[in-house]
């Protein structure tokens, strides 16, 4: 197949993709575009596939059809490119993956130590900075047990950055938050984004506290992208399927997923 003509200006760019967990279609002729430099959320209801869209992006899931290009590249197959691949995306994942018994400095210096040969010095340097960023300079000797859960959540985001990558993932960086510690993530995300020139994707179900910082918003449901457009556009869209998934009703045309993992139809 010939891989369709690439957009300088996206970062991410799907085409008809369809994606299948255990031989089941999740979503079908997914067509999106992400552009360089925004800040995405990924919104829908629960079981919508959304953390399956994730896993398609970062080589994790292979697609079942159509085309994935991220920064510019087709996924790649072999295992060793998909690693560096994988290198260009920071992600923060749910449940944030600190390692309880390293300290704060060493979680963030993980990346750094597997995946660079930096001499310790300027490693330590770089996490230092990755920790200013966060807005935690002075929680390097702590260990993960001993910060809050927003500044774990920090910890977990300086972490993702550590290899400079020019695109984050954002799996529920929200979850378990409290609207101060919510609040204080959200602008570490936009603030972020905009003074690394980054792209950024957020998956959540967080919706009033994600929409202000985002550019643009795209809504799956019924296995396809039922919106995409700004938040304004979204406030805005007359469309039943958006109306439904905006004020939260279980009854309309939005069908809620009904089956356990594993189950095929
Ligand atoms: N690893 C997996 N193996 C098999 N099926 C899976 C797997 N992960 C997800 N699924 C199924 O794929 C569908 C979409 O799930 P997914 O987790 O992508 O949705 P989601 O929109 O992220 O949901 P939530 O908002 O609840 O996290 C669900 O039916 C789920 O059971």
């Amino acid at each position: 197949m010939t891989p369709f003509p690439h957009s300088a200006d996206s970062a991410v760019e799907l085409r008809h993709v369809r994606l299948d967990r255990d031989g089941r279609t999740i979503v079908d002729d997914i067509d999106l575009r992400i552009p360089n430099g925004s800040v995405v959320a990924i919104l829908g209801p629960s079981g919508s596939g959304k953390s399956t869209l994730l896993a398609a992006l970062t080589g994790e899931l292979p697609v079942a059809a159509g085309e994935i290009r991220v920064l510019g590249q087709p996924i790649p197959r072999s295992s060793r490119d998909l690693l560096n691949f994988r290198r260009r995306m920071g992600v923060l994942l749910q449940g944030n993956g600190l390692l309880t018994d390293l300290t704060v400095a060493d979680n963030v210096a993980l990346p750094l130590r597997t995946h660079t040969d930096l001499d310790p010095q300027i490693i330590d340097t770089l996490v230092s900075l990755k920790l200013h960023a966060v807005g935690l300079g002075k929680v390097g000797n702590a260990y993960p047990r001993e910060l809050s859960g927003g500044m774990a959540r920090r910890v977990a985001l300086a972490r993702a950055l550590a290899l400079d990558p020019p695109l984050m993932i954002y799996d529920e960086p929200l979850t378990g938050l409290d609207p101060i510690a919510s609040g204080v993530v959200m602008s570490l995300v936009q603030g972020l984004n905009q003074s690394l020139h980054l792209t950024s994707i957020i998956v959540t179900h967080h919706v009033r506290e994600t929409l202000p910082i985002c550019d643009l918003a795209v809504v799956i449901a019924n296995g396809q992208v039922i919106f995409q457009g700004t938040p304004s556009e979204l406030e805005s869209s007359t469309d039943p399927l958006v109306r439904q998934f905006l004020a939260g009703e279980p009854e309309g045309p939005i069908r809620f997923d009904a089956e356990p993992r594993g189950e095929t139809v």
